[in-house]
């Protein structure tokens, strides 16, 4: 032993982010929607929105008689339902989201994948089925994000990424907040929110109170072994799990009241 005082470590702290994502329940409740607006413009700190929107998208295009056909959870994407969703999801959600947020005082920016190259993906290869233009992601741009809330923007995303050679893809708002959400966990602590109508996991589907507090990959396996988790649940969960391999710090998973301090009845997912 020299005696000599060896230096210690500063381990910087990361600042945090927040990853909100809103689906379709909500944004077709005005009255939801402005409450949980709300509820994000106040939310401290660095925060970014994702919003879904499918249930309007199917709306849209059963007016315009386009029939919408989901296999998994995914939205079979042929070129017509390629339009109507990037005017629902790019046009008409997007902008009302953004314009709502400004009259908020959050100084929002909407944007799809394509804007400032930010999310890059690939076009689902056919196997069984063909999803038409479904993107899976394949590249997040932390920087170019990044500079977006440096300047005090907050990014909304919506359901559009791109291939980087022109082409929009439909990709799901649960899968980009994920793979937004770890692209962004090189620079920040982040914590995903995903809020949605219910208050969280429930342990059964028919009482809304049964909420399951804690997540783990071990209760993970035992709630789809008693296929407690079903539908819509199942695709989200996965992502919440692959979000926290990739780095995520932290998942919450419940109706918007989450947003505030003073509720703890909701979902939280852990490792
Ligand atoms: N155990 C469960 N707890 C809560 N919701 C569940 C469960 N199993 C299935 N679900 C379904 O998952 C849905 C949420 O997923 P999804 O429809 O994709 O929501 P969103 O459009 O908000 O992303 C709920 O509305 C519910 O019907
Ligand atoms: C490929 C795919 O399925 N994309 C989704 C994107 C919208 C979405 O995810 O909306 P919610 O969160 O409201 O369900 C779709 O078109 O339905």
């Amino acid at each position: 032993m020299s005696g000599r005082v060896q230096p210690r470590l500063k381990i910087k702290q990361m600042e945090k982010l927040s990853i909100v994502k809103i689906g379709g329940n909500i944004i077709e409740d005005q009255a939801s929607l402005d409450v949980f607006l709300k509820l994000f413009s106040n939310l401290e700190g660095k925060k970014i929105l994702v919003h879904g929107g499918g249930k309007r998208a199917t709306h849209i295009a059963s007016k315009l008689g386009i029939e919408s056909k989901m296999i998994n959870g995914r939205r079979i994407t042929d070129a017509a339902t390629l339009e109507v969703i990037t005017m629902v999801y790019g046009g008409l959600v997007n902008k009302n989201v953004v314009a709502k947020l400004q009259a908020l005082n959050t100084n929002a920016i909407g944007l799809t994948g394509a804007d400032a190259n930010s999310i890059k993906s690939n076009k689902r290869p056919v196997k069984d089925i063909d999803f038409g233009f479904v993107g899976d992601v394949k590249e997040v741009s932390h920087t170019a994000i990044d500079k977006l809330i440096q300047a005090n923007f907050t990014p909304v995303f919506c359901a559009i990424t791109h291939d980087g050679e022109g082409q929009l893809l439909n990709t799901n708002a649960d899968t980009i907040t994920s793979q937004v959400a770890v692209g962004m966990s090189k620079l920040y602590e982040t914590s995903i929110y995903y809020c949605f109508e219910l208050i969280g996991v429930l342990r059964d589907i028919n009482d809304k109170d049964s909420v399951v507090k804690h997540i783990d990959s071990n209760t993970y396996q035992d709630l789809l072994e008693k296929g407690i988790i079903a539908d819509g649940m199942l695709p989200k969960l996965e992502n919440c799990f692959d979000a926290l391999y990739g780095g995520v710090h932290e998942i919450n998973m419940g109706n918007t009241s989450m947003l505030t301090q003073e509720n703890d009845n909701f979902t939280k997912i852990t490792l």
